[in-house]
């Protein structure tokens, strides 16, 4: 028997953080926005663990006990008394290492195909309880649609959403570390004097002007509202994202951003028409390998 289960990519329309904890972790006010680019996740019974992997970023992901693909199975068999013996293939299409949790959704959808595969029949409080032990992204790539992450941004409050917003995702070559675009930040705000624990900076919190915007699906008042507090970070380890994110504002984005902890940049735009604009002077740039356009919010982790 095989279980496919498709799983989306994130942006943070809000990324406000916190102080650095004692536990390493910043909390943080994180507003996830699920998009349409999909890892699809297939799980079949086999004789023992084994991970494939296909798409342009293949060879970046790890085939070994750490991919998330694989810890989440072995965590759902470990409560559930189960050897894990799947084959998981992932086709894999959100940019790796992009600050477009990625990792999350592997890990996420390998979780749901498993528990579908095996009858398991988990509650939905345990799939996300094993979820945020495996990442703090991860519980959202369960969840999908629109979301406040609260704590390291597992714990989670559905937002309405009022229509779709169109994007346009500018994919950089190579990748960025996120604990090095936190650490980054730690240093940035040291540099500048303010201190970086939670002692030194404000609780972060969600911007009431742009839930609002959300609820009513206005890209225009979205655009006035969204942030990320690790984009100066991610442009410090990679200042030549400061020309992608002039690109898309020269092309007639509404607002440009870092994705997350980056190099991925996303470009808020009007409509489908001005999608195809933005994405078309983006590759025309020079300054991004590869350009997509799609729309949000979509679904969580969805058997198929
Ligand atoms: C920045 C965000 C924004 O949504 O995602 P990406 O843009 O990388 O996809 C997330 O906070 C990434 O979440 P995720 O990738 O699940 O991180 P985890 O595996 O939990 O943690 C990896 C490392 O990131 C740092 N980390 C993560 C979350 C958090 N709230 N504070 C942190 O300081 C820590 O150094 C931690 O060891
Ligand atoms: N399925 C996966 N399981 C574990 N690690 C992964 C997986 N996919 C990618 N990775 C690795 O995890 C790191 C973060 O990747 P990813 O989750 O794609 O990015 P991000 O955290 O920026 O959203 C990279 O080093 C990548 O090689």
């Amino acid at each position: 028997m095989t279980v496919t289960v498709r799983v989306p990519a994130k942006v943070n329309v809000q990324l406000a953080v916190g102080g650095v904890r004692p536990d390493g972790f910043h909390d943080l006010a994180n507003v996830f926005l699920a998009v349409g680019l999909y890892d699809e996740i297939t799980v079949t019974e086999a004789d023992e663990l084994t991970i494939t992997c296909a798409g342009p970023d293949a060879a970046q992901v790890p085939l070994d006990a750490t991919n998330l693909a694989a810890r989440a199975a072995l965590a759902l068999g470990a409560r559930h008394g189960r050897e894990p013996r799947v084959h998981i293939h992932i086709a894999k299409d959100i940019p790796v290492a992009g600050g477009m949790a990625g990792g999350s959704a592997d890990g996420a959808g390998a979780l749901l195909a498993c528990d579908a595969l095996w009858g398991t029949g988990a509650p939905r409080e345990e799939l996300l309880d094993i979820c945020a032990e495996l990442g703090s992204d991860v519980p959202f790539s369960l969840v999908g649609g629109a979301a406040l992450g609260r704590g390291r941004g597992e714990i989670l409050t559905p937002l309405p959403v009022g229509g779709t917003f169109h994007w346009v995702f500018a994919v950089a070559d190579g990748g960025l570390s996120t604990p090095a675009v936190y650490a980054e930040c730690d240093r940035l705000r040291v540099a500048s004097g303010t201190g970086a624990t939670s002692a030194d900076v404000p609780d972060p919190e969600p911007s009431p002007a742009l839930l609002e915007a959300l609820r009513t699906g206005d890209p225009l008042a979205l655009a006035a509202s969204v942030s990320n507090d690790l984009q100066a970070a991610a442009v410090s380890l990679r200042p030549s994202l400061t020309a992608t994110l002039s690109a898309g504002t020269e092309a007639g984005a509404l607002a440009a951003m870092v994705s997350g902890s980056g190099p991925t940049t996303a470009f808020l735009v009007q409509d489908a028409e001005s999608a195809e604009k933005v994405a078309a002077a983006l590759s025309a740039s020079g300054t991004c390998r590869a350009v997509r356009v799609t729309s949000g919010p979509v679904a969580g982790a969805t058997v198929l």
